[in-house]
Protein backbone atom coordinates (compact mmCIF):
# COMPACT_ATOMS: atom_id res chain seq x y z
CA UNK A 1 0.00 0.00 0.00
CA UNK A 2 2.91 2.59 1.25
CA UNK A 3 4.53 1.68 -2.23
CA UNK A 4 1.69 2.47 -3.89
CA UNK A 5 0.49 5.65 -2.52
CA UNK A 6 4.60 6.65 -2.79
CA UNK A 7 4.34 5.51 -7.18
CA UNK A 8 1.29 7.98 -7.09
CA UNK A 9 2.76 10.54 -4.78
CA UNK A 10 5.86 10.82 -7.35
CA UNK A 11 4.31 10.34 -9.88
CA UNK A 12 2.20 13.32 -9.58
CA UNK A 13 5.00 15.09 -8.54
CA UNK A 14 6.60 14.54 -12.10
CA UNK A 15 3.39 15.49 -13.79
CA UNK A 16 2.74 18.54 -11.78
CA UNK A 17 6.59 19.59 -12.62
CA UNK A 18 6.43 18.72 -16.11
CA UNK A 19 3.85 21.13 -16.55
CA UNK A 20 5.51 23.74 -14.40
CA UNK A 21 8.54 23.58 -16.56
CA UNK A 22 6.40 24.06 -19.39
CA UNK A 23 4.54 26.89 -17.89
CA UNK A 24 7.76 28.43 -17.51
CA UNK A 25 8.99 27.78 -21.33
CA UNK A 26 8.75 31.16 -21.89
CA UNK A 27 10.87 33.25 -19.10
CA UNK A 28 13.38 30.49 -19.18
CA UNK A 29 14.40 31.73 -22.58
CA UNK A 30 13.90 35.47 -21.70
CA UNK A 31 10.78 35.89 -24.12
CA UNK A 32 8.03 38.19 -22.04
CA UNK A 33 4.56 37.71 -22.39
CA UNK A 34 1.53 36.51 -20.48
CA UNK A 35 2.04 33.93 -17.86
CA UNK A 36 -1.81 32.80 -16.71
CA UNK A 37 -1.95 30.81 -14.85
CA UNK A 38 0.42 27.41 -13.79
CA UNK A 39 -1.08 24.77 -16.06
CA UNK A 40 -3.34 26.60 -18.07
CA UNK A 41 -1.20 29.43 -18.86
CA UNK A 42 -3.08 31.65 -21.02
CA UNK A 43 -5.90 29.22 -22.06
CA UNK A 44 -8.81 30.42 -19.79
CA UNK A 45 -8.02 33.92 -21.70
CA UNK A 46 -8.99 32.15 -25.32
CA UNK A 47 -11.62 30.99 -24.92
CA UNK A 48 -13.99 33.99 -24.58
CA UNK A 49 -16.49 34.64 -26.81
CA UNK A 50 -16.95 37.87 -25.76
CA UNK A 51 -13.42 39.01 -25.71
CA UNK A 52 -12.63 37.76 -29.52
CA UNK A 53 -9.23 35.54 -28.82
CA UNK A 54 -7.96 37.93 -31.79
CA UNK A 55 -9.09 41.08 -29.78
CA UNK A 56 -6.71 39.30 -26.66
CA UNK A 57 -3.57 39.15 -28.85
CA UNK A 58 -3.62 42.35 -29.78
CA UNK A 59 -3.94 43.62 -26.03
CA UNK A 60 -1.03 41.53 -25.52
CA UNK A 61 0.90 42.70 -28.27
CA UNK A 62 0.15 46.59 -26.83
CA UNK A 63 1.79 45.13 -23.64
CA UNK A 64 4.63 42.85 -24.29
CA UNK A 65 5.41 44.16 -28.05
CA UNK A 66 5.57 42.86 -31.11
CA UNK A 67 7.17 39.16 -30.32
CA UNK A 68 5.79 37.49 -27.67
CA UNK A 69 5.52 34.32 -26.07
CA UNK A 70 2.41 32.04 -24.67
CA UNK A 71 1.57 28.76 -22.96
CA UNK A 72 -1.69 26.94 -23.12
CA UNK A 73 -1.25 23.70 -21.55
CA UNK A 74 1.34 21.90 -22.55
CA UNK A 75 1.25 23.66 -26.37
CA UNK A 76 3.70 26.33 -26.25
CA UNK A 77 3.19 29.35 -29.01
CA UNK A 78 5.12 32.63 -30.15
CA UNK A 79 2.90 35.78 -31.28
CA UNK A 80 4.11 37.45 -33.84
CA UNK A 81 2.85 41.30 -35.47
CA UNK A 82 5.95 41.87 -37.60
CA UNK A 83 4.67 41.44 -41.35
CA UNK A 84 8.75 40.38 -41.89
CA UNK A 85 8.54 37.01 -39.51
CA UNK A 86 5.11 36.60 -41.17
CA UNK A 87 6.25 36.72 -44.49
CA UNK A 88 9.33 34.12 -42.73
CA UNK A 89 7.03 31.94 -41.43
CA UNK A 90 4.22 31.35 -44.18
CA UNK A 91 6.85 31.66 -47.20
CA UNK A 92 10.56 31.78 -46.91
CA UNK A 93 10.88 29.24 -44.27
CA UNK A 94 7.48 27.09 -45.34
CA UNK A 95 9.60 23.56 -45.25
CA UNK A 96 9.89 24.50 -41.59
CA UNK A 97 6.52 25.41 -40.41
CA UNK A 98 4.34 23.29 -42.78
CA UNK A 99 1.83 22.64 -40.44
CA UNK A 100 -1.06 23.79 -38.52
CA UNK A 101 -1.19 24.46 -35.33
CA UNK A 102 -4.16 22.02 -34.43
CA UNK A 103 -5.52 21.49 -30.94
CA UNK A 104 -5.26 17.31 -30.39
CA UNK A 105 -9.11 16.99 -30.28
CA UNK A 106 -8.91 17.73 -34.01
CA UNK A 107 -6.92 14.18 -34.54
CA UNK A 108 -4.06 13.24 -35.89
CA UNK A 109 -3.53 14.72 -39.25
CA UNK A 110 -1.16 12.08 -39.95
CA UNK A 111 -3.37 9.34 -39.03
CA UNK A 112 -7.29 10.32 -39.23
CA UNK A 113 -8.29 8.82 -42.29
CA UNK A 114 -10.48 11.99 -42.89
CA UNK A 115 -8.00 14.19 -42.92
CA UNK A 116 -9.27 17.27 -44.51
CA UNK A 117 -7.17 20.18 -46.54
CA UNK A 118 -7.11 22.31 -43.57
CA UNK A 119 -5.52 19.96 -40.80
CA UNK A 120 -3.59 17.88 -43.25
CA UNK A 121 0.82 18.20 -43.62
CA UNK A 122 3.34 17.10 -45.25
CA UNK A 123 2.84 15.16 -48.77
CA UNK A 124 -0.83 14.51 -47.09
CA UNK A 125 -1.51 18.22 -47.74
CA UNK A 126 0.23 18.55 -51.06
CA UNK A 127 -1.71 15.75 -52.52
CA UNK A 128 -4.94 17.22 -51.40
CA UNK A 129 -3.99 20.42 -52.60
CA UNK A 130 -3.11 19.81 -55.70
CA UNK A 131 -6.20 17.41 -56.65
CA UNK A 132 -8.77 20.19 -54.91
CA UNK A 133 -6.53 23.47 -56.33
CA UNK A 134 -8.36 23.06 -59.95
CA UNK A 135 -12.28 22.93 -57.65
CA UNK A 136 -11.25 26.95 -57.45
CA UNK A 137 -9.87 27.87 -60.97
CA UNK A 138 -11.02 30.38 -62.96
CA UNK A 139 -12.81 27.67 -65.10
CA UNK A 140 -14.53 26.07 -62.84
CA UNK A 141 -15.83 29.16 -60.79
CA UNK A 142 -17.50 30.65 -63.89
CA UNK A 143 -19.18 27.30 -64.26
CA UNK A 144 -20.24 27.43 -60.49
CA UNK A 145 -21.51 31.41 -61.24
CA UNK A 146 -25.07 30.42 -62.66
CA UNK A 147 -25.54 28.44 -59.25
CA UNK A 148 -24.08 31.23 -57.17
CA UNK A 149 -25.91 33.54 -59.04
CA UNK A 150 -29.31 31.39 -58.24
CA UNK A 151 -29.08 31.48 -54.78
CA UNK A 152 -28.42 35.70 -54.92
CA UNK A 153 -32.07 35.55 -56.61
CA UNK A 154 -33.71 33.36 -54.19
CA UNK A 155 -31.45 35.57 -51.16
CA UNK A 156 -33.05 38.34 -52.69
CA UNK A 157 -36.55 37.14 -52.72
CA UNK A 158 -36.84 36.48 -49.25
CA UNK A 159 -35.43 39.90 -48.79
CA UNK A 160 -38.42 41.32 -50.27
CA UNK A 161 -40.67 39.42 -48.48
CA UNK A 162 -39.23 39.52 -45.50
CA UNK A 163 -38.28 43.25 -45.22
CA UNK A 164 -41.75 44.30 -46.61
CA UNK A 165 -43.76 47.33 -44.89
CA UNK A 166 -39.80 48.85 -44.32
CA UNK A 167 -39.73 46.25 -41.73
CA UNK A 168 -35.10 45.84 -40.87
CA UNK A 169 -34.21 42.53 -40.77
CA UNK A 170 -31.01 41.21 -38.95
CA UNK A 171 -28.51 40.20 -42.12
CA UNK A 172 -25.99 37.99 -40.73
CA UNK A 173 -28.81 35.37 -40.45
CA UNK A 174 -29.50 36.45 -44.19
CA UNK A 175 -26.19 35.91 -45.52
CA UNK A 176 -25.70 32.57 -43.66
CA UNK A 177 -28.81 31.17 -45.52
CA UNK A 178 -27.40 32.54 -48.43
CA UNK A 179 -23.98 30.96 -47.79
CA UNK A 180 -24.93 27.57 -46.53
CA UNK A 181 -27.20 27.39 -49.44
CA UNK A 182 -24.35 27.47 -52.34
CA UNK A 183 -21.79 25.69 -50.63
CA UNK A 184 -24.63 22.71 -50.09
CA UNK A 185 -25.23 23.19 -53.70
CA UNK A 186 -21.65 23.24 -55.27
CA UNK A 187 -19.79 20.85 -52.89
CA UNK A 188 -22.71 18.29 -51.73
CA UNK A 189 -25.25 17.31 -54.03
CA UNK A 190 -27.99 19.55 -52.86
CA UNK A 191 -30.06 19.79 -56.23
CA UNK A 192 -32.36 22.56 -55.33
CA UNK A 193 -32.02 25.80 -53.01
CA UNK A 194 -32.98 24.84 -48.93
CA UNK A 195 -32.44 28.59 -48.19
CA UNK A 196 -34.78 28.88 -44.27
CA UNK A 197 -35.49 25.20 -44.45
CA UNK A 198 -32.39 23.94 -44.63
CA UNK A 199 -31.87 21.27 -41.96
CA UNK A 200 -28.09 21.64 -41.67
CA UNK A 201 -28.52 25.30 -40.66
CA UNK A 202 -28.31 24.91 -36.70
CA UNK A 203 -25.17 22.22 -37.26
CA UNK A 204 -22.96 24.85 -39.23
CA UNK A 205 -23.90 27.35 -36.66
CA UNK A 206 -23.16 25.72 -33.54
CA UNK A 207 -19.01 24.63 -35.51
CA UNK A 208 -18.53 28.45 -34.95
CA UNK A 209 -21.06 29.73 -32.17
CA UNK A 210 -20.14 27.57 -28.86
CA UNK A 211 -16.85 27.30 -28.27
CA UNK A 212 -17.16 23.73 -26.42
CA UNK A 213 -14.47 25.01 -24.21
CA UNK A 214 -14.27 21.79 -21.88
CA UNK A 215 -13.40 19.88 -24.98
CA UNK A 216 -11.08 21.90 -26.54
CA UNK A 217 -9.49 23.08 -23.34
CA UNK A 218 -8.82 19.19 -22.56
CA UNK A 219 -7.15 18.97 -25.55
CA UNK A 220 -4.05 21.78 -24.84
CA UNK A 221 -4.37 20.36 -20.62
CA UNK A 222 -4.60 16.34 -21.30
CA UNK A 223 -4.02 15.93 -25.05
CA UNK A 224 -3.31 12.08 -24.44
CA UNK A 225 -6.79 11.90 -23.67
CA UNK A 226 -7.56 13.27 -26.93
CA UNK A 227 -7.97 9.86 -28.64
CA UNK A 228 -10.39 8.86 -26.34
CA UNK A 229 -12.54 11.81 -26.20
CA UNK A 230 -12.67 11.44 -30.15
CA UNK A 231 -13.53 7.60 -30.03
CA UNK A 232 -16.50 8.34 -27.61
CA UNK A 233 -17.57 11.59 -29.98
CA UNK A 234 -17.48 9.64 -33.11
CA UNK A 235 -18.86 6.64 -31.35
CA UNK A 236 -21.61 7.68 -28.51
CA UNK A 237 -23.00 11.33 -30.41
CA UNK A 238 -25.61 11.97 -27.61
CA UNK A 239 -22.62 11.87 -24.65
CA UNK A 240 -20.38 14.27 -26.29
CA UNK A 241 -22.31 16.33 -28.16
CA UNK A 242 -20.34 17.92 -31.22
CA UNK A 243 -22.58 19.77 -34.40
CA UNK A 244 -18.76 18.99 -36.63
CA UNK A 245 -19.75 15.26 -36.25
CA UNK A 246 -23.52 15.43 -37.51
CA UNK A 247 -22.15 16.86 -40.39
CA UNK A 248 -19.67 15.10 -41.30
CA UNK A 249 -22.08 11.93 -40.83
CA UNK A 250 -24.56 13.92 -43.43
CA UNK A 251 -21.58 14.49 -45.89
CA UNK A 252 -20.78 10.63 -45.85
CA UNK A 253 -24.38 10.15 -46.54
CA UNK A 254 -24.29 12.63 -49.40
CA UNK A 255 -20.82 10.87 -51.02
CA UNK A 256 -21.64 7.38 -50.21
CA UNK A 257 -25.33 8.18 -52.07
CA UNK A 258 -23.71 9.60 -55.03
CA UNK A 259 -20.92 6.78 -54.97
CA UNK A 260 -24.21 4.06 -55.57
CA UNK A 261 -25.59 6.08 -57.71
CA UNK A 262 -22.68 6.38 -59.96
CA UNK A 263 -22.59 2.35 -59.98
CA UNK A 264 -25.97 2.09 -60.97
CA UNK A 265 -25.60 4.38 -63.95
CA UNK A 266 -22.43 2.56 -65.19
CA UNK A 267 -24.12 -0.50 -64.89
CA UNK A 268 -27.13 0.13 -67.14
CA UNK A 269 -24.58 1.61 -69.18
CA UNK A 270 -25.07 5.61 -68.63
CA UNK A 271 -22.09 7.58 -69.84
CA UNK A 272 -20.70 10.05 -67.02
CA UNK A 273 -21.92 13.73 -67.73
CA UNK A 274 -20.46 16.97 -66.29
CA UNK A 275 -19.89 17.19 -62.97
CA UNK A 276 -22.56 17.78 -60.42
CA UNK A 277 -20.56 19.45 -57.76
CA UNK A 278 -17.32 19.22 -55.91
CA UNK A 279 -18.00 15.43 -55.03
CA UNK A 280 -18.39 14.10 -58.38
CA UNK A 281 -15.12 16.38 -59.21
CA UNK A 282 -13.19 14.93 -56.32
CA UNK A 283 -14.66 11.21 -57.04
CA UNK A 284 -13.28 11.96 -60.80
CA UNK A 285 -10.26 12.98 -59.61
CA UNK A 286 -8.62 9.59 -60.49
CA UNK A 287 -5.70 9.99 -62.46
CA UNK A 288 -2.57 7.84 -63.56
CA UNK A 289 -0.39 10.61 -61.78
CA UNK A 290 1.84 9.15 -58.91
CA UNK A 291 3.72 11.35 -56.91
CA UNK A 292 7.37 9.81 -55.56
CA UNK A 293 7.32 11.68 -51.86
CA UNK A 294 9.73 11.57 -49.43
CA UNK A 295 8.94 13.73 -46.18
CA UNK A 296 10.89 12.99 -42.99
CA UNK A 297 7.75 12.50 -41.28
CA UNK A 298 7.28 9.61 -43.53
CA UNK A 299 10.22 7.89 -42.78
CA UNK A 300 10.60 6.05 -46.12
CA UNK A 301 9.66 7.00 -49.56
CA UNK A 302 6.28 7.04 -50.12
CA UNK A 303 4.21 6.00 -53.41
CA UNK A 304 0.83 8.29 -53.67
CA UNK A 305 -1.70 8.09 -56.20
CA UNK A 306 -3.69 11.17 -57.17
CA UNK A 307 -7.28 9.14 -56.39
CA UNK A 308 -8.86 10.23 -53.26
CA UNK A 309 -9.71 7.22 -50.86
CA UNK A 310 -14.43 8.13 -50.05
CA UNK A 311 -13.17 8.94 -46.52
CA UNK A 312 -11.06 11.76 -48.02
CA UNK A 313 -14.00 12.78 -50.28
CA UNK A 314 -15.85 13.24 -47.50
CA UNK A 315 -13.17 15.14 -45.26
CA UNK A 316 -12.59 17.91 -48.66
CA UNK A 317 -16.71 18.25 -48.89
CA UNK A 318 -16.65 18.48 -45.04
CA UNK A 319 -14.02 21.14 -44.84
CA UNK A 320 -15.26 23.36 -47.56
CA UNK A 321 -19.04 23.15 -46.01
CA UNK A 322 -17.45 24.51 -42.97
CA UNK A 323 -14.47 26.73 -44.14
CA UNK A 324 -17.21 28.50 -46.95
CA UNK A 325 -20.29 28.88 -44.64
CA UNK A 326 -19.39 30.76 -41.75
CA UNK A 327 -16.40 33.24 -43.41
CA UNK A 328 -18.00 34.55 -46.40
CA UNK A 329 -21.06 35.28 -44.74
CA UNK A 330 -19.10 37.26 -41.39
CA UNK A 331 -17.39 39.26 -44.59
CA UNK A 332 -20.40 40.07 -46.37
CA UNK A 333 -21.89 41.44 -42.54
CA UNK A 334 -19.19 43.34 -41.81
CA UNK A 335 -19.22 44.94 -45.98
CA UNK A 336 -22.46 45.56 -45.30
CA UNK A 337 -22.40 47.15 -41.73
CA UNK A 338 -19.29 49.77 -43.16
CA UNK A 339 -21.53 50.80 -46.48
CA UNK A 340 -24.33 51.79 -44.41
CA UNK A 341 -21.82 53.22 -41.74
CA UNK A 342 -20.20 55.26 -45.12
CA UNK A 343 -22.90 56.28 -47.46
CA UNK A 344 -20.97 57.83 -49.76
CA UNK A 345 -18.89 54.60 -50.29
CA UNK A 346 -22.36 53.13 -50.87
CA UNK A 347 -23.37 55.62 -53.37
CA UNK A 348 -19.82 55.35 -55.15
CA UNK A 349 -20.15 51.53 -55.18
CA UNK A 350 -23.59 51.51 -56.29
CA UNK A 351 -22.55 53.79 -59.16
CA UNK A 352 -20.02 51.78 -60.37
CA UNK A 353 -22.23 48.27 -60.02
CA UNK A 354 -25.34 50.25 -62.03
CA UNK A 355 -22.38 51.17 -64.83
CA UNK A 356 -20.79 47.11 -65.21
CA UNK A 357 -23.92 45.26 -64.51
CA UNK A 358 -26.92 46.62 -66.66
CA UNK A 359 -28.13 43.31 -67.11
CA UNK A 360 -30.55 41.35 -65.09
CA UNK A 361 -27.92 38.40 -64.96
CA UNK A 362 -24.20 39.30 -64.08
CA UNK A 363 -21.88 37.47 -66.53
CA UNK A 364 -18.46 36.56 -64.89
CA UNK A 365 -16.19 38.42 -66.98
CA UNK A 366 -18.46 41.88 -65.37
CA UNK A 367 -17.38 40.88 -62.16
CA UNK A 368 -13.84 41.57 -62.85
CA UNK A 369 -14.44 45.23 -63.80
CA UNK A 370 -15.87 45.67 -60.10
CA UNK A 371 -12.89 47.45 -59.25
CA UNK A 372 -14.19 49.93 -56.60
CA UNK A 373 -16.19 46.29 -55.06
CA UNK A 374 -13.15 45.26 -54.79
CA UNK A 375 -11.15 47.87 -53.22
CA UNK A 376 -14.63 47.78 -50.79
CA UNK A 377 -14.27 44.10 -49.82
CA UNK A 378 -10.64 44.31 -49.18
CA UNK A 379 -10.94 47.28 -46.64
CA UNK A 380 -13.96 45.51 -44.94
CA UNK A 381 -11.18 42.37 -44.66
CA UNK A 382 -8.37 44.58 -43.66
CA UNK A 383 -10.77 45.86 -40.71
CA UNK A 384 -12.17 42.83 -39.44
CA UNK A 385 -9.77 39.83 -40.62
CA UNK A 386 -12.75 37.28 -39.08
CA UNK A 387 -10.59 34.17 -39.58
CA UNK A 388 -8.03 35.59 -38.05
CA UNK A 389 -6.52 32.54 -36.22
CA UNK A 390 -6.07 30.80 -39.09
CA UNK A 391 -3.28 32.16 -39.67
CA UNK A 392 -1.21 30.43 -37.78
CA UNK A 393 1.63 27.12 -38.57
CA UNK A 394 3.49 24.62 -35.70
CA UNK A 395 7.22 24.57 -36.33
CA UNK A 396 8.02 20.80 -38.11
CA UNK A 397 11.56 21.10 -37.92
CA UNK A 398 13.82 23.26 -35.19
CA UNK A 399 15.23 26.65 -37.08
CA UNK A 400 15.85 29.90 -36.26
CA UNK A 401 13.13 32.95 -36.70
CA UNK A 402 14.36 37.00 -35.96
CA UNK A 403 17.16 35.44 -34.31
CA UNK A 404 15.21 33.55 -32.00
CA UNK A 405 15.92 29.38 -31.57
CA UNK A 406 12.46 28.20 -32.19
CA UNK A 407 12.28 24.16 -31.23
CA UNK A 408 10.25 21.60 -32.90
CA UNK A 409 7.30 21.33 -32.12
CA UNK A 410 6.39 25.28 -31.05
CA UNK A 411 3.37 26.84 -32.06
CA UNK A 412 3.31 30.16 -34.17
CA UNK A 413 0.65 32.78 -34.22
CA UNK A 414 -0.12 35.56 -36.23
CA UNK A 415 -1.64 38.85 -34.26
CA UNK A 416 -3.45 39.90 -37.82
CA UNK A 417 -5.28 42.36 -35.91
CA UNK A 418 -2.34 44.67 -35.10
CA UNK A 419 -0.86 44.20 -38.27
CA UNK A 420 -3.67 45.01 -40.44
CA UNK A 421 -3.87 48.28 -38.27
CA UNK A 422 -0.48 49.28 -38.24
CA UNK A 423 0.04 52.66 -38.76
CA UNK A 424 3.82 52.12 -39.81
CA UNK A 425 2.28 50.25 -42.71
CA UNK A 426 -1.09 51.63 -43.13
CA UNK A 427 -0.44 55.70 -42.16
CA UNK A 428 -2.16 57.35 -39.15
CA UNK A 429 -6.06 57.05 -41.06
CA UNK A 430 -5.22 53.20 -40.31
CA UNK A 431 -8.34 52.82 -37.87
CA UNK A 432 -10.64 54.25 -41.15
CA UNK A 433 -12.93 52.86 -43.35
CA UNK A 434 -10.85 53.51 -46.56
CA UNK A 435 -11.60 51.55 -49.34
CA UNK A 436 -9.82 54.26 -51.80
CA UNK A 437 -6.56 52.80 -50.15
CA UNK A 438 -6.63 49.92 -52.53
CA UNK A 439 -7.11 52.29 -55.38
CA UNK A 440 -3.78 52.18 -56.87
CA UNK A 441 -3.71 48.97 -57.36
CA UNK A 442 -0.35 48.92 -55.66
CA UNK A 443 -0.73 46.74 -53.34
CA UNK A 444 2.67 44.95 -53.89
CA UNK A 445 4.30 48.40 -52.36
CA UNK A 446 2.95 46.77 -49.22
CA UNK A 447 5.32 45.25 -47.14
CA UNK A 448 5.16 40.96 -47.71
CA UNK A 449 3.23 40.12 -44.79
CA UNK A 450 1.41 42.87 -44.09
CA UNK A 451 -2.29 42.10 -45.55
CA UNK A 452 -2.75 38.49 -44.31
CA UNK A 453 -6.41 38.21 -44.30
CA UNK A 454 -6.61 34.65 -46.55
CA UNK A 455 -3.53 33.89 -45.45
CA UNK A 456 -0.41 33.80 -47.51
CA UNK A 457 2.21 31.35 -48.82
CA UNK A 458 1.47 27.77 -50.26
CA UNK A 459 -1.23 27.50 -47.45
CA UNK A 460 -3.22 30.51 -48.31
CA UNK A 461 -7.16 30.16 -48.23
CA UNK A 462 -8.39 27.83 -51.12
CA UNK A 463 -11.71 29.44 -50.94
CA UNK A 464 -10.43 33.23 -51.67
CA UNK A 465 -11.93 33.71 -55.64
CA UNK A 466 -14.82 31.70 -54.65
CA UNK A 467 -15.57 34.01 -51.74
CA UNK A 468 -15.05 37.18 -53.91
CA UNK A 469 -17.30 35.43 -56.30
CA UNK A 470 -19.82 34.95 -54.22
CA UNK A 471 -19.52 38.37 -52.29
CA UNK A 472 -19.19 40.68 -55.70
CA UNK A 473 -22.52 39.04 -57.22
CA UNK A 474 -24.68 38.93 -54.03
CA UNK A 475 -23.71 42.81 -53.42
CA UNK A 476 -24.32 43.61 -56.63
CA UNK A 477 -27.85 42.32 -56.69
CA UNK A 478 -28.93 43.93 -53.23
CA UNK A 479 -26.97 47.10 -54.54
CA UNK A 480 -28.90 47.17 -57.57
CA UNK A 481 -32.49 47.49 -55.55
CA UNK A 482 -31.74 48.54 -52.10
CA UNK A 483 -29.51 50.92 -50.28
CA UNK A 484 -28.34 49.47 -46.92
CA UNK A 485 -29.41 51.92 -43.74
CA UNK A 486 -29.04 51.38 -39.92
CA UNK A 487 -31.72 51.30 -38.69
CA UNK A 488 -32.60 51.96 -34.42
CA UNK A 489 -31.91 47.99 -34.45
CA UNK A 490 -28.49 48.25 -35.61
CA UNK A 491 -25.52 47.85 -32.97
CA UNK A 492 -23.22 51.19 -33.82
CA UNK A 493 -20.12 50.03 -33.12
CA UNK A 494 -20.67 46.32 -33.51
CA UNK A 495 -20.60 44.37 -30.51
CA UNK A 496 -17.92 41.87 -32.06
CA UNK A 497 -18.18 38.10 -30.36
CA UNK A 498 -16.65 34.63 -30.97
CA UNK A 499 -13.82 32.26 -30.51
CA UNK A 500 -12.68 30.90 -33.87
CA UNK A 501 -13.93 33.25 -36.00
CA UNK A 502 -14.49 37.03 -34.94
CA UNK A 503 -18.41 37.67 -36.20
CA UNK A 504 -20.67 40.85 -35.16
CA UNK A 505 -23.48 40.04 -32.85
CA UNK A 506 -26.31 41.21 -34.88
CA UNK A 507 -26.61 43.35 -38.26
CA UNK A 508 -29.87 45.02 -38.51
CA UNK A 509 -30.65 47.12 -41.24
CA UNK A 510 -32.71 48.07 -43.20
CA UNK A 511 -33.50 47.73 -46.72
CA UNK A 512 -34.48 50.83 -48.78
CA UNK A 513 -35.89 50.20 -51.88
CA UNK A 514 -33.90 52.42 -54.65
CA UNK A 515 -36.36 54.66 -56.31
CA UNK A 516 -33.61 55.69 -59.20
CA UNK A 517 -33.53 51.65 -60.30
C1 LIG B 1 -14.11 35.83 -46.77
C2 LIG B 1 -13.99 34.54 -46.78
C3 LIG B 1 -12.81 33.76 -46.26
C4 LIG B 1 -11.79 34.14 -45.43
C5 LIG B 1 -11.56 35.51 -44.79
C6 LIG B 1 -10.92 32.99 -45.25
C7 LIG B 1 -9.76 32.98 -44.50
C8 LIG B 1 -8.86 31.93 -44.46
C9 LIG B 1 -7.59 31.97 -43.79
C10 LIG B 1 -7.02 33.15 -43.01
C11 LIG B 1 -6.99 30.76 -43.98
C12 LIG B 1 -5.61 30.34 -43.48
C13 LIG B 1 -4.59 30.65 -44.56
C14 LIG B 1 -3.16 30.36 -44.19
O1 LIG B 1 -2.93 29.58 -43.26
O2 LIG B 1 -2.23 30.88 -44.85
C15 LIG B 1 -7.88 29.94 -44.77
C16 LIG B 1 -7.62 28.66 -45.18
C17 LIG B 1 -8.55 27.86 -45.80
N1 LIG B 1 -9.79 28.24 -46.27
FE1 LIG B 1 -10.58 30.10 -46.21
N2 LIG B 1 -11.44 31.94 -45.97
C18 LIG B 1 -12.59 32.36 -46.61
C19 LIG B 1 -13.40 31.62 -47.45
C20 LIG B 1 -13.24 30.28 -47.72
C21 LIG B 1 -14.09 29.49 -48.57
C22 LIG B 1 -15.28 30.03 -49.36
C23 LIG B 1 -13.61 28.20 -48.54
C24 LIG B 1 -14.10 26.95 -49.24
C25 LIG B 1 -15.15 26.81 -49.95
C26 LIG B 1 -12.43 28.20 -47.68
C27 LIG B 1 -11.67 27.09 -47.40
C28 LIG B 1 -10.41 27.14 -46.81
C29 LIG B 1 -9.52 25.99 -46.70
C30 LIG B 1 -9.83 24.57 -47.16
C31 LIG B 1 -8.35 26.45 -46.09
C32 LIG B 1 -7.11 25.63 -45.79
C33 LIG B 1 -6.12 25.75 -46.97
C34 LIG B 1 -4.85 24.93 -46.79
O3 LIG B 1 -4.39 24.74 -45.67
O4 LIG B 1 -4.31 24.49 -47.82
N3 LIG B 1 -12.25 29.47 -47.20
N4 LIG B 1 -9.02 30.69 -45.06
Amino acid sequence: MITISLALFTLSVGVFSYYLWTWTYWKRRGISGPMGYPVFGSTLDLFDSENPPPAQLEKWTKQYGKVYGMTQGLSKTLVISNPALVQEVMVNQYDNFYGRNLNPIQGNPNQEKRVHLFAAQGHRWKRLRTISSPTFSNNSLRKLKTTVEDSCVELLRHMEEQTSGGKPIELLNFYQEFTLDVIGRIALGQTDSQMFKNPMLPYVRAVFGEPRKALFMSGFLVPWLSPILRKIMFSFPSILKNPAVHIIRQTAEAVEKRIAQRMADEKVGIEPGEPQDFIDLFLDAKSDDVDIQSNEEFSKTEKVTKQLTTDEVVGQCFVFLVGGFDTTALSLSFSSYLLATHPDVQKRLQEEVDRECQDPEITFDQLSKLKYMECVIKETLRLYPLAALANARRCMRATTLGGLEIEKGVDIVCDTWTIHKDPKIWGTDAEDFKPERWESGDDHILSKGSFISFGIGPRQCIGMRLAYMEEKLLLCHILRKYTLKTCKETQIPMKLVGVRTTQPETVWMSLEPREDN
